[in-house]
């Protein structure tokens, strides 16, 4: 199942830099950890916020919580989800686009051929 996970980061101002420093490394390292798995599918940041906008292709709701609520930043995070279903008009299946070079920059590459065919 696909979900749309808005995560609105609110560090205390009090907490000590170099706690402050192994969240956020902590964080990063757990979340590229799921990137690679195919897990955490996209994630954004959301101009203007400390927030992303990312995507998630998970088993269930029951997954989705407990990855959420593994991330180091999770005690300092609003977290808003949104489960996603395929839309009639789209081209793809909703499978994940290949992303050269990581997203970095680069458009998505064309969807696989078989996925071109319109299902309602
Ligand atoms: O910076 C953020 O948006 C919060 C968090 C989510 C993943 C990550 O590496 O940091």
């Amino acid at each position: 199942m696909l979900y749309q996970v808005i995560m609105t980061v609110d560090l205390p101002r009090d907490l000590p830099a170099e706690e402050a420093a192994q969240i956020l490394a902590q964080e990063k390292a757990y979340s590229q950890d799921l990137q690679r798995s195919g897990k955490w599918r996209h994630i954004w940041r959301i101009a203007g916020q400390y927030a992303n906008c990312s995507i998630f292709d998970v088993r269930d709701h029951d997954e989705l919580h407990q990855i959420l609520s593994g991330l180091p930043l999770f005690p300092f995070m609003d977290i808003s989800v949104t489960p996603l279903l395929r839309h009639p008009s789209a081209i793809g299946r909703g499978r994940p686009l290949v992303i050269p070079n990581g997203g970095e920059g680069a458009p998505p590459t064309q969807f696989p051929k078989e996925s071109r065919r319109r299902t309602q």
